[in-house]
């Protein structure tokens, strides 16, 4: 199957909206849940989006039951009986999350057999952090014909899990989400340096400490893990997606209209508020709801991605649309991946004028007007800044390949809808 959104550019956006639950939250705690032997856990305010498909399918797989109730925005897993320790290709190879089941699978099987890994492509993105950490904890790991047409697998295998001194050369999310995860049923007490700080890695140490897990130093770049002898099945709301929220707030401003977004917080956005304020987007927190307005013209803007609270690189691509239609010079600097420009060539199909001056330096020179063009999504936040350029632009954009869209945003065009844009999505 394939996906297409269609958007008709040209429509304020007014309203209300509300913010899905983070998928960079619920699926490291997907991973957490199958850690706990007895049992059912409760994960509300759930995405419903592709990635937790996958996640729901991938703990199947390995025996759990999982029961996503996509009405009631639910997840309910019982974990009790895992029978396989393989994250199977044909599952794994479609999300990135998948190598956060790989600490249950030590812990509760003493094996993780990992057929493949997928996420966007971004460029390198390395798990080292995560195999250095579980051989310091004592698990041996084999490539097994990686080089291979089909990639082989990786078997990580091990007794019992030790306590260690772990370290991430940077602060990786799901690094430190694994790392923490390892030891939390480990024998002893493990220390993880150079921890990444993102709220959705402190929504997951608030679900493992609920289950038992003894924490310290979550929020700070040190964090200590005692291990316990079992973690209990819990209830847990995921916290909102900061990157929806992000994608929202950009999509109402580069239309130049008002939109009040239920659920979002403003400190989750760490710096991006401020550049967005600097280009002339306006927020007010009330309570839960965040109202966003823009109605002056957008001024341009220098980025550099970075680590929680700095600016998050998955806003990367969205802003690089907005900066399209800023009067002046923008500089973009994406640090965290090597390789998340793709975007460009298709932004230059509708007219931006954007200069790569390498893998992670762009110019974007603006404004340029936008028209509707046939694009290509190249990974989740690409296809959402394409639908973004499509709210600005002048007749009809296609964007195929949005089976990424579908991957970490729910109901993206029926939310957009629902605010007065013209998005179609379609199936073939
Ligand atoms: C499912 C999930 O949570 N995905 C998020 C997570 O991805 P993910 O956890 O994969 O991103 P990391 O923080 O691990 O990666 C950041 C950088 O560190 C490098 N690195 C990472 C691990 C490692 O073992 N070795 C290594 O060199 C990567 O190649 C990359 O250049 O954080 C990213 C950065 O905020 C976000 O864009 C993703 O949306
Ligand atoms: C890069 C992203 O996700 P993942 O790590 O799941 O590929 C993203 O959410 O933009």
């Amino acid at each position: 199957m394939s996906v297409t959104y269609r958007v008709n550019g040209g429509k304020q956006l007014q309203g209300t909206v509300f913010i899905q639950g983070a998928k960079n939250s619920v699926l490291p705690m997907i991973g957490a849940a199958l850690m706990a032997s007895k049992g059912r856990t409760v994960l509300r305010n759930i995405p419903i989006i592709e990635d937790v498909r996958r996640a729901v399918e991938l703990a199947q797989a390995i025996g759990a039951k999982a029961d996503l109730h996509e009405a009631e925005r639910t997840l309910v897993i019982d974990a009790s009986e895992l029978s396989s320790p393989v994250l199977p290709a044909e599952i794994a190879a479609r999300f990135r999350g998948s190598f956060l089941f790989v600490p249950a699978l030590l812990h509760r099987l003493g094996e993780a057999v990992i057929e493949g890994v997928g996420g966007c492509n971004l460029g390198s993105r390395n798990l080292d952090f995560h195999y250095n950490g579980f051989k310091r904890m004592g698990a041996t790991v084999t490539e097994h014909d990686t080089d291979s047409a089909d990639g082989g697998y990786i078997h990580v295998k091990v007794g019992q899990l030790q306590a260690g001194t772990l370290y991430c050369d940077t602060p990786s999310h799901t690094g430190t989400e694994n790392l923490v995860m390892a030891g939390a049923l480990a024998n002893g007490t493990t220390l993880i340096k150079n921890c990444a700080l993102e709220p959705e890695v402190l929504d997951n140490i608030d679900f493992l400490q609920r289950m038992g897990a003894q924490i310290e130093g979550g929020g700070t770049g040190f964090i200590r893990v005692t291990g316990v002898e079992e973690l209990t099945a819990v209830e847990h709301t995921v916290m909102p997606d900061r990157i929806d929220a992000g994608v929202l707030v950009m999509a109402c401003a580069i239309t130049g209209g008002e939109v009040s977004l239920v659920g979002a917080e403003l400190e989750h956005l760490g710096v991006a508020v401020d550049k967005l304020e600097q280009m002339g987007v306006e927020f007010s927190q009330q309570g839960a709801v965040l109202q966003v307005r823009r109605e002056r013209p957008l001024r341009p803007i220098n980025i550099i991605t970075d680590e929680y609270p700095g600016f998050a690189t998955d806003l990367q691509s969205p802003i690089m649309a907005l900066a399209t239609q800023a009067v002046g010079e923008s500089y973009i600097y994406e640090r965290i991946f090597d390789s998340r420009f793709q975007l460009a060539e298709e932004l230059i199909k509708m007219g931006a004028s954007i200069e790569v001056a390498s893998n992670q330096r762009a110019k974007v020179y603006g404004s340029t007007p936008l028209s509707g063009a046939k694009t290509i999504a190249h990974d989740l936040r690409s296809g959402a800044a394409l639908v973004l350029a499509g709210l600005a632009a002048e007749g009809e954009t296609e964007i195929s390949q949005a089976y990424f869209i579908d991957r970490g945003h729910s109901n993206f065009a029926e939310r957009l809808t629902a605010l007065g844009a013209d998005v179609h999505r379609e199936t073939v």
